[in-house]
């Protein structure tokens, strides 16, 4: 039977990466994406600008929505303290079940919480389920017509706290025009874009940052 493109793009991770080394695997990603097949990983130009956030923001709490084959959860797992934790929340089964290997690969497991479902049906459970209260930083890279839906659903859950940080993908292109004039336009947040590139092409795309205010 045909490989997909995630199982071809794991291969290439146990392939040329080295077991327990997070930068190899994000290298190893990063060269099958450029060299053989497009995939819709955040990438090395804007993964480097979401590098500088998490250093920045040095997040205890993460919550990423839209995990695909884990390239973007590396990345920020890598950054995180000891005690930190990532959640990250994967719809496709298929997806989920790369993910999980190419986080082991990377030796991120205990950092990480993969969860596979709707990011609708999780959120509100997320408190009572994990044991977490609120996030520090939030990655948005899901579907983009979810962004604002669950950005207005992790206010009213209570999952957001005065100084939470979330970083959007995408907001160029393919594009989330409702939750850019949001997080714009609200008081409740101070928003900037960071320009960029799409994954791997010359296309403009880039990452929102918004702190909530509370
Ligand atoms: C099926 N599915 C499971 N998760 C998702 C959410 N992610 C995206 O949709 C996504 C799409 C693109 C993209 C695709 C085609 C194109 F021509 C240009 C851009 C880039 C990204 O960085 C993305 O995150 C989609
Ligand atoms: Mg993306």
């Amino acid at each position: 039977t045909q490989s997909t493109r995630p199982q071809r793009l794991l291969s290439a991770v146990q392939k040329n990466a080295t077991r327990g080394n997070p930068r190899s695997v994000v290298r190893a990603i990063d060269e099958f994406c450029r060299h053989k097949e497009w995939a819709m990983n955040v990438g090395d130009e804007k993964g480097c600008i979401l590098d500088s956030i998490v250093s920045e923001v040095n997040p205890v709490t993460v919550l990423e929505l839209g995990t695909y084959c884990g390239y973007s959860t590396v990345r920020i797992a890598s950054l995180l303290p000891p005690n930190a934790k990532l959640i990250t929340l994967e719809f496709n089964p298929d997806f989920a079940a790369i993910a999980r290997q190419v986080i082991a690969w990377a030796g991120l497991q205990d950092k990480v919480q993969l969860v596979e479902g709707s990011s609708g049906d999780w959120i509100p459970k997320i408190q009572e389920q994990f044991g977490i209260n609120t996030f520090d930083l939030v990655f948005l890279d899901h579907w983009k017509d979810r962004y604002l839906p669950d950005t207005k659903l992790m206010e009213k859950c209570g999952l957001l706290r005065k100084g939470s940080v979330l970083v959007a993908d995408n907001v160029i292109c393919p594009g989330t025009p409702d939750y850019l004039e949001y997080v714009r336009s609200s008081p409740c947040y101070k928003s900037q874009y960071f320009i960029s590139h799409l994954e791997y092409t010359k296309a403009e795309d880039g990452l929102e940052k918004s702190v909530f205010l509370g």
